[in-house]
């Protein structure tokens, strides 16, 4: 522990002069004022500060004795609840928080604006690299080894990783070795013309080992230790669904292990990669589903047991609607886990669908943070909330959805004709979203995500099966180019939210084609064709969040409260 103390005081740049100025001050600063406040570090010592800190916690120094039995729990998993020597949080940081030698910077810079954390970093690659490599893998299929080299993407995955490293004043070598094993795969795909969806787990993995790799040095450089870590080899163990893994138990007790270890024998901040993992049977690298970093991260948080998950966007928190759709979107204060699962699992993309569960399982508070604007106060997302003034969250649309409408023929009967349905669906692995029933119809949608694997294998020929079998005992309808309407909030006063969106639809003239409410109580979903879905998003956020109808109704909840308590009144007197 000693060395490790001395390792840090002795930082490769800033010397050991910078870190006993920063001491010093820390020192000062706390009899003035107690402990350290993140925003008021000067900046030319603020790495030596944490330094400082973290060194001094690491030594023990600032260890406080809490005899709480879930604390003693968090810590014998390796976390400590913010109490103890251990680690306290995750941040993780995705694609367009570290897209930039500038970013890294920042990012870095506001790592080390928490001297009070002990943070494990989670980032995902730089930018827009995943779909580069996509592409990339894509094109190599059919353009021929010889000219992989060529390929636009490859020189633009090595421009932007081979230029931040110069731009940092880094050493290219940490890169270069995958950077040409990363052309090899391309080579070797162009030579097979063939991209499997295991291969393709292999290729996008690249992003997040060299964007990791890169920001460890870059701490490294200013003052800080810090540690890489793939996360395939840290214990991340994943069913072997390539491109869409889940996380299996076993990876708790594994990463705590593992990265608790390293920290109480060699203290550095843990930089791991997020969207990775390792399938249990195949020992190949698989992901965790498109923004599966977040993922990551919660996972990272409930095997240690730390005090916070934080995830950085670039966004102001968990919004009232997707931005993209309606400017006027705007921050949503708080959530629980349940409300942002459902939001994530209706296709909010600022969340990764599966990734509350752990947080939820582990009861660690989730904050969604702007990494480019860190005063914004962002969305806390925790196991409850008061919901008493809470009507209507956040709007999501999922686009490009098929509908089926399902009509028995009557060859089974009800009961029997619901389990064959489904049972059709599980067969042949496909997921279901929406579903509405009457005793001998069905309409459903399909989740295009659990398709996305199938785009390479032919989206349709799946569909093509499903209906094949549906007709053995169903007159089926395909709908395509359906949108999903999600509602979330407190379906509690459901007649409310239904009251006035189906007035907003109808005076916009449109026409709703499925109803849904999900048994988890935050959901409504309203179906509606792809070209309406735009405008109805904007139609309804103007009219839940714009118009201060939300506090109109607080107000008519006050009136109602006081008439039913007068009526009350009324009918006891006769
Ligand atoms: N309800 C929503 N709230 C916030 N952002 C949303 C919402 N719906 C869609 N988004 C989009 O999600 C993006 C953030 O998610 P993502 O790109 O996965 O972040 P990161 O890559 O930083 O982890 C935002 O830039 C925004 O465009
Ligand atoms: N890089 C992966 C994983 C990820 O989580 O990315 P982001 O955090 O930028 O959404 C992806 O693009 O899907």
């Amino acid at each position: 522990m000693a060395a490790a103390a001395a390792a840090l005081r002795t930082p490769a740049r800033l010397g050991l002069d910078g870190a006993a100025a920063g001491e010093q001050w820390l020192r000062k600063r706390q009899r003035q004022r107690g402990p350290p406040a993140p925003v008021a570090v000067p900046c030319r010592w603020k790495a030596a500060a944490a330094a400082v800190v973290r060194c001094q916690r690491a030594a023990g120094a600032a260890i406080v004795e809490k005899k709480d039995a879930s604390v003693a729990a968090a810590q014998e998993r390796g976390g400590d609840g913010g109490a103890g020597p251990g680690l306290t949080v995750v941040m993780k940081f995705g694609g367009s928080s570290v897209a930039s030698a500038e970013r890294m910077r920042e990012v870095a810079d506001l790592v080390l604006s928490f001297p009070e954390e002990r943070p494990v970093v989670v980032l995902s690659a730089m930018g827009k690299t995943t779909n580069k490599l996509l592409v990339a893998g894509e094109k190599a299929v059919s353009c021929g080894a010889a000219n992989v080299s060529e390929l636009d993407e490859l020189s633009f995955i090595k421009e932007l990783h081979l230029g931040t490293i110069d731009q940092l004043g880094l050493d290219r070598s940490i890169v270069c070795g995958l950077l040409d094993e990363l052309e090899q795969l391309l080579k070797g795909i162009a030579m097979m013309k063939e991209l499997t969806l295991r291969t393709r787990d292999y290729l996008v993995s690249f992003g997040e080992c060299m964007s990791t790799r890169i920001f460890a040095a870059l701490l490294n450089k200013i003052g800080v230790k810090a540690r890489q870590y793939d996360a395939f080899e840290i214990g991340f163990i994943t069913t072997d669904d390539f491109t869409n893994a889940d996380i299996l138990e076993a990876t708790y007790p594994a990463v705590a292990k593992r990265l608790h270890g390293d920290w109480i024998n060699d203290p550095a901040i843990p930089i791991v990669t997020g969207f990775l993992g390792k399938g249990w049977r195949s020992g190949a690298i698989t992901t965790l589903g498109r923004g599966g970093s977040d993922l990551t991260a919660t996972t990272i948080g409930k095997a240690l047991g730390l005090r916070e998950i934080q995830v950085w966007k670039d966004v102001d928190g968990v919004l009232t609607c997707d931005p993209n759709i309606h400017p006027k979107a705007k921050p949503v204060p708080y959530l629980t886990f349940d409300e942002a699962a459902e939001l994530a699992y209706f296709g909010a993309q600022v969340l990764h669908p599966q990734s509350m569960r752990p947080a939820r399982e582990g009861d660690i508070p989730v904050r969604v943070k702007n990494s480019y604007n860190r005063r914004a106060p962002g969305t806390l997302i925790t196991k409850a909330r008061d919901m008493s003034e809470s009507i209507l969250t956040s709007i999501v649309l999922k686009s490009n959805i098929t509908m089926l409408d399902i009509v028995s023929t009557r060859m089974l009967g009800q009961y029997g004709f619901l389990a064959k349905v489904f049972s059709i669906f599980e067969d042949l692995g496909i997921s279901v979203d929406c579903v509405a029933t009457s005793e001998v119809s069905i309409s459903l949608t399909l989740d295009p995500s659990k398709l996305w694997s199938c785009e390479l294998v032919q989206q349709k020929n799946e569909l093509d099966d499903v209906i094949e079998e549906l007709e053995k005992i169903a007159v089926v309808h395909l709908l395509q180019n359906r949108s999903i309407i999600s509602l979330i909030g407190n379906v509690q006063r459901s007649s409310l939210i239904l009251e006035k969106a189906f007035n907003v639809l109808r005076r916009n003239g449109v026409n709703v084609q499925m109803i849904s409410q999900g048994a988890s109580k935050v959901n409504i979903s309203l179906v509606v064709h792809d070209s309406e879905a735009k405008q109805c998003v904007q139609a309804l956020h103007s009219a839940f969040f714009e118009n201060g109808f939300l506090s109109e109704v607080d107000k008519m909840d006050v009136l109602h409260d006081d008439f039913a308590s007068h009526s009350n009144r009324t009918v006891h007197s006769h």
